[in-house]
């Protein structure tokens, strides 16, 4: 069975944040993902969670100066102090939440840098970031991510997160197979998920309409057939990871936008 998880950082823009946990769970989901909840105290999220009854499964660490098109630090030269700071402190929330998973975003190749270096440092990171995963019992993500999104990001392709997971050969290193950049990407989101979720690197999915990340139900996706081979490869292989609900909901300015727009999740839900 089908296990989604709202997005808080996309869903519910109508509502303040701390109480989107609650619009969450109104609309029937039992998790949640948050971007970058670093500016509300742990113990505050975690109560919001509580009460409204959802888990939440899945934060970022703090990604550098956003604001500054930054977009994480694990790759990027004489940045390894900050990295490292910001994987403790991701950490950190992560167990004050209850959040089982970390993504580390890779970071933006400066322009004229080297690939090749850039791969061997955010290898290097990532080496050391699955330790700390490991004794906080957190397993830390990897993405792939679109370059039409996040232009110049360096990790861009299935193939390429799943060999430096299986380089790396941590427990607490997996790939966040996020299928609105697959698509982007790499096209047919089916193969990918046949060809991908069966390894047991991937430990997380997030979905969204494509090309215009709005509801799966919008756009060229056919997501009844990936959300099918899930459901399928999940009963065979026993794989249980969520799938995170991460698209602009159409009505997103208006009241409700978001609970409207689920209607393309009916009746696909565990509550598990
Ligand atoms: O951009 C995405 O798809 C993500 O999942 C990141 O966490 C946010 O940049
Ligand atoms: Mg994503």
């Amino acid at each position: 069975m089908l296990r989604f998880a709202a997005n808080l950082g996309f869903l519910y823009q109508d509502a303040p944040f701390l109480d989107r946990f609650q619009s969450a769970a109104r609309d029937g989901f039992a998790a949640v993902e948050c971007l970058f909840p670093y500016d509300v105290p742990a113990a505050e999220l975690r109560a919001r969670a509580d009460e409204a009854g959802v888990k939440v499964v899945l934060i970022n660490a703090p990604p550098g100066d956003w604001s500054a098109g930054e977009r994480g630090l694990a790759s990027l030269a004489g940045r390894d102090d900050e990295f490292r700071d910001s994987i403790e402190r991701g950490l950190d929330y992560a167990c004050h939440v209850g959040s089982p998973r970390l993504h580390v975003l890779a970071g933006v190749l400066p322009a004229g840098a080297s690939r090749d270096a850039a791969i061997a440092r955010y290898e290097a990171a990532l080496c050391w970031a699955a330790e700390q995963g490991a004794r906080a019992g957190v397993t830390l993500m990897i993405e792939p991510i679109n370059p039409y999104d996040m232009p110049g990001y360096l990790l861009q392709r299935q193939e390429e997160a799943h060999a430096i997971v299986e380089r790396i050969g941590s427990a607490h290193l997996r790939v966040q197979m996020d299928l609105y950049h697959c698509a982007r990407v790499e096209g047919d989101v089916v193969a990918q998920v046949r060809r991908w979720l069966p390894t047991g690197r991937v430990a997380h999915c997030q979905i969204a309409g494509v090309p215009g990340r709005h509801e799966p139900d919008e756009g060229s996706l056919d997501w009844r057939s990936v959300l099918g081979a899930i459901d399928e490869i999940s009963a065979a292989t026993g794989w249980e990871g969520w799938i995170g609900c991460e698209y602009r909901p159409r009505r997103g300015d208006v009241a409700c936008g978001t609970s409207d727009g689920l209607v393309w999740m009916r009746g696909l839900t565990s509550k598990d």
